[in-house]
């Protein structure tokens, strides 16, 4: 049977990494052989792994380009979990349909727009090829409704490249960000 490919996306803070690891889980309770991969460029919290804005965490295969996935996964893994690939090459895409025809599952966390809404490219072409995309809404941090869909960047730009947290970006609504546009 081929494999299934599912994209979890949304704004920063949203829960992607939170049920990506979900997702990990419960292949591991099911004695499943997977692996995590995060990009380099995410220094945040650690080098070899991927953790929630909570502080969970797991071990995770750095790698600073989507071949190298290849590299590291043979035919006997079930499923493979990426998170932040907004932060990756386009070449994941293909990465990901070719792991899917050989049977392993893919399962993908990242950003969908930058604090500039424009698509993450990377992610705007995973999300195309999904079988399942769940998109997650986080706590808008200026009304305090659970709608938020953008990030938003509240110090100078340090290019739409820019890794950080609650020191450079909140969550927040469509309504929310038309008001501080209009001021
Ligand atoms: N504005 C917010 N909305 C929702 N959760 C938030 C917010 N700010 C901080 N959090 C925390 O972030 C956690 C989600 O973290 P994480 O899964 O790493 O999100 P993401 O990967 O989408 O950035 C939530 O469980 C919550 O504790
Ligand atoms: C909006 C936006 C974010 N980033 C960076 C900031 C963080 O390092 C990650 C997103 O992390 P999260 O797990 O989704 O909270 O991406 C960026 O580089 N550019 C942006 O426009
Ligand atoms: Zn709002």
């Amino acid at each position: 049977m081929t494999g299934k490919i599912t994209v979890i996306t949304g704004p920063m803070y949203s829960g992607k990494t939170t049920e990506l690891l979900s997702f990990v889980e419960i292949y591991n309770i099911g004695k499943k052989k997977t692996l995590v991969f995060k990009p380099a460029v995410d220094n945040r919290y650690g080098h070899d792994i991927v953790s929630t804005h909570t502080g969970f965490s797991v071990k995770a295969e750095i790698i600073a380009r989507a071949s190298e996935i290849m590299k590291k996964i043979t035919p006997e893994f079930d499923a493979i979990f990426i998170d932040e690939v907004q932060f990756l090459d386009t070449e994941l895409v293909e990465i990901a349909k070719k792991l899917a025809f050989q049977g392993i599952d893919v399962y993908c966390a990242g950003l969908d727009m930058s604090y500039l809404e424009k698509p993450f490219e990377t992610t705007a072409r995973l999300l195309a090829i999904a079988d399942v995309v769940i998109k997650k809404k986080a706590v808008c941090e200026k009304c305090g409704e659970h709608r938020a869909t953008y990030s938003y960047k509240i110090v100078p730009d340090g290019g739409e490249i820019d890794v950080g947290g609650k020191d450079k970006y909140i969550a927040i609504c469509r309504d929310c960000l038309k008001q501080l546009k209009s001021t």
